[in-house]
């Protein structure tokens, strides 16, 4: 009742007012008009205009920046589309590098940026150089805005594949360059790139050359591991490309290490910059999250050591890290028939571009494996979860050292590291890592618990002549890797017992080292009583020579080098040797001349050859071994203060080896898949789509970051 008094009675006049209600539906339909006609015109107003509003409102926040406040990516005043790229990578929270670099970045000063390994350097200047072309609405028209320098191809490729993440929501253009290529192809292409990765030979190699290559608009160069270029003897490189490049422009240079080197290269490079280094007040250089050990072992025993090591540490992922290639490329052969157990690989510089970044990748994915690396792995790979680094060979320095054991505990996990010393190598080097605040322990071998395999690898050697030439080689590039090394109170070859060395990898003599006798017969006349006990004790494998007189063996050295640059040239052999090795050897010298895709195809043939016929006692035990699980790694980890190859005595018997992930090994081995680096082999696009790779490609610019 009361609603129908309600409806027409004359409480509800205004409802029923027809005019009130006209007036009330007209002013509501013009204001709806209104704000759509507004809407129109926004709509109507180019992209462009409505970007730069965004910009001018996000470049107004600059200065506000308080790096004590970042917490999140969002709460820096980023762009919608690298926020959503960072977003859709998982990237949220910042960590302390990018958190007091980007805002400086943003604000467009130089900045001078060191941080441990691991910290997560990459994004703390791919973030600001998006950001960079963002705010000058670059386009591809706009040729080379910014350009990233590192030191190695992967390295490169790494960064273009973090750049390909979190800029895909980007207009711009990416592109490597890295070698390996046709240079008149790359040419090309060049002058559409607009953000440009690039290794420091290939890039001034097209700045002479390439007559398309402008640089003269760039706004941003970036150093990525500028210790590592320098290092690499790219010292003179750098400052002819540094000479080459407008002087208007930012300049972010990171470093996992402050030398002086790269404090040289600051000064040449930056204008007045922020210098930041996030942990610099921190009591260690290494991650907290990082266990650190050592063992003294004798030379002889250190294949054993490694063997048992991994036996005990089946379903973990380890990197070692060798002196040179021919001892990775030896071991890896062996370890491969010995079947420890886990997927063996190798990555060393003597392999092909591509080959590599295949290792690379299938390591990445695999939860158990064990990676055999030169120095080429050391620094700047973001391999994940990575369980341990044995560093089977002393490193040259506490710089390598710091970037070896970064490939492990990185951004916030865990780690272990385990250095092979020595004992002629334990005192310098141990003093050397403390001084660099590397918290480092001893621990001891339980000899009980090493599985010796001398008798299984003579084995091996005496029905393969071919391997035996390898075991060669590796003895010889070992004995040439200690010999070049600056650090003579850590390295001193005549210290090391040559003959046990050979035995211990299933030589049964030591072959003769040239380059040993060569010294030696350099030697000074009034040394000669010691010396010429040395070259006999040399020429009849011999234990040791460690009796020469340390300043006359310096003599030498120099003499038989021909060059009083001794140290510049020692140097560059030694970075030969270790990753990129001379292919011609003398005859003495197992005639070490080989070439790459011999070497790869040798691989594939082992490995395939491993798949095909796995060793059938192995097989027998298959169930048994496949029982471990990470409890027996754990109880292993938490006695290994006392024992770091606790393993059961079962361990023991060569035929008791657990069937290998022979997937791996083939995948490590074979030239299945085309180059991921981006220069070597271009075979079109269906492979590039395979590979879902920024190739440089011969008809499209795949280089698009979006
Ligand atoms: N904010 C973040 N949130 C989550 N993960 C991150 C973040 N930043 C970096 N990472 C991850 O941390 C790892 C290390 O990052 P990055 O390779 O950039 O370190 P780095 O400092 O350059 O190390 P190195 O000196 O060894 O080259 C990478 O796997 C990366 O994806």
């Amino acid at each position: 009742m009361g609603r129908v008094g309600g409806r027409d009675g004359g409480g509800g006049s205004a409802a029923v007012d027809p005019v009130r209600s006209f007036e009330r539906w007209k002013k509501k339909y013009t204001r709806r008009t209104k704000r759509l006609r507004l809407q129109r015109k926004e709509r109507e107003r180019p992209e462009w205009q409505v970007e730069r509003e965004g910009i001018s409102r996000l470049v107004q926040q600059y200065p506000q920046i308080n790096a004590d406040e970042i917490q999140r990516f969002s709460d820096f005043p980023l762009s919608k589309k690298t926020l959503k790229g960072l977003q859709e990578a998982q990237y949220r929270m910042v960590t302390e590098i990018q958190r007091q670099t980007i805002g400086l970045a943003l604000q467009g000063k130089d900045v001078l940026g060191a941080a441990k390994t691991g910290s997560g350097k990459t994004l703390a200047f791919i973030i600001p150089a998006l950001e960079l072309l963002y705010r000058l609405q670059w386009t591809s028209a706009d040729g080379l805005g910014v350009l990233i320098i590192s030191p190695t191809r992967e390295l490169a490729f790494q960064i273009f594949k973090v750049l390909r993440k979190v800029g895909k929501n980007h207009e711009f253009s990416a592109g490597l360059i890295i070698g390996g290529k046709d240079l008149k192809e790359e040419s090309e292409r060049i002058h559409h790139i607009n953000m440009l990765i690039c290794t420091p030979g290939r890039l001034l190699q097209h700045m002479d050359e390439t007559s398309y290559f402008y640089a003269s608009d760039l706004q941003m160069l970036i150093l990525d591991e500028a210790d590592r270029i320098l290092d690499m003897g790219f010292a003179d490189t750098m400052n002819a490309i540094i000479e080459n490049l407008p002087k208007k422009r930012q300049t972010l240079l990171f470093s996992a290490t402050q030398t002086k080197s790269v404090k040289d290269l600051a000064r040449l490079s930056l204008k007045d910059p922020e210098y930041v280094w996030v942990h610099e007040k921190a009591k260690f250089s290494t991650p907290a999250t990082l266990d650190q050990s050592y063992i003294v072992c004798e030379l002889q025993q250190k294949v054993n050591m490694l063997y048992s090591f991994l036996r005990s540490h089946l379903k973990k992922k380890t990197i070692v890290f060798f002196a040179s290639c021919k001892e990775v490329q030896y071991l890896f052969r062996v370890f491969c028939k010995l079947q420890p157990g886990l997927p063996v690989l190798a990555l060393h510089g003597k392999q092909q571009q591509f080959k590599r970044m295949e290792v690379y990748t299938c390591f990445v994915r695999k939860k158990a494996a064990v990676l055999f690396a030169t120095d080429i792995a050391a620094r700047g790979l973001d391999f994940p979860a990575v369980n341990w680094v044995i560093q089977f060979d002393c490193p040259e320095d506490a710089n390598t050292y710091i970037h070896r054991v970064g490939r492990t505990a990185r951004y916030k996990e865990g780690g272990e590291a385990l250095l092979v010393l020595l004992p002629s190598e334990e005192k310098s080097m141990v003093q050397q890592l403390v001084q660099r605040k590397v918290p480092v322990n001893e621990i001891k071998i339980n000899p009980d618990k090493l599985t010796d395999i001398q008798k299984r690898l003579q084995a091996f050697l005496a029905q393969d002549q071919e391997l035996k030439e390898k075991a060669q080689r590796c003895f010889v590039s070992y004995l040439r890797s200690v010999y070049l090394m600056k650090n003579k109170e850590v390295f001193d070859v005549f210290k090391l017992p040559l003959a046990e060395y050979a035995l211990s990898l299933g030589l049964a003599m030591a072959p003769r080292v040239r380059f040993l006798q060569k010294v030696q017969k350099q030697l000074p006349a009034n040394e000669s009583a010691d010396e010429t006990n040395l070259v006999k004790e040399t020429e009849q494998n011999k234990n040791t020579i460690s009796s020469i007189n340390k300043e006359g063996v310096e003599k030498c050295r120099t003499n038989f080098s021909g060059k009083v640059s001794a140290n510049k040239a020692k140097e560059e052999e030694r970075r030969k040797e270790t990753e990129h090795p001379p292919s011609e050897e003398g005859a003495e010298e197992s005639d070490e001349s080989e070439d790459e895709s011999e070497e790869s195809e040798e691989e594939e043939k082992e490995a395939a050859l491993s798949s095909r016929a796995p060793n059938t006692d192995s097989m027998q035990f298959f169930e048994d071994d496949d029982e471990d699980d990470d409890t027996k790694d754990f109880d292993l980890l938490t006695v290994k203060r006392r024992n770091v190859f606790g393993m059961e005595a079962k361990d023991g018997p060569a035929q008791l080896y657990p069937a290998t992930d022979f997937s791996t090994i083939y995948c490590a081995s074979s030239g299945k898949i085309g180059n991921t680096f981006g220069q070597q082999v271009v075979d079109g696009p269906a492979l590039r789509a395979k590979m879902q790779m920024p190739l440089l490609p011969s008809c499209d610019l795949a280089l698009m970051v979006a």
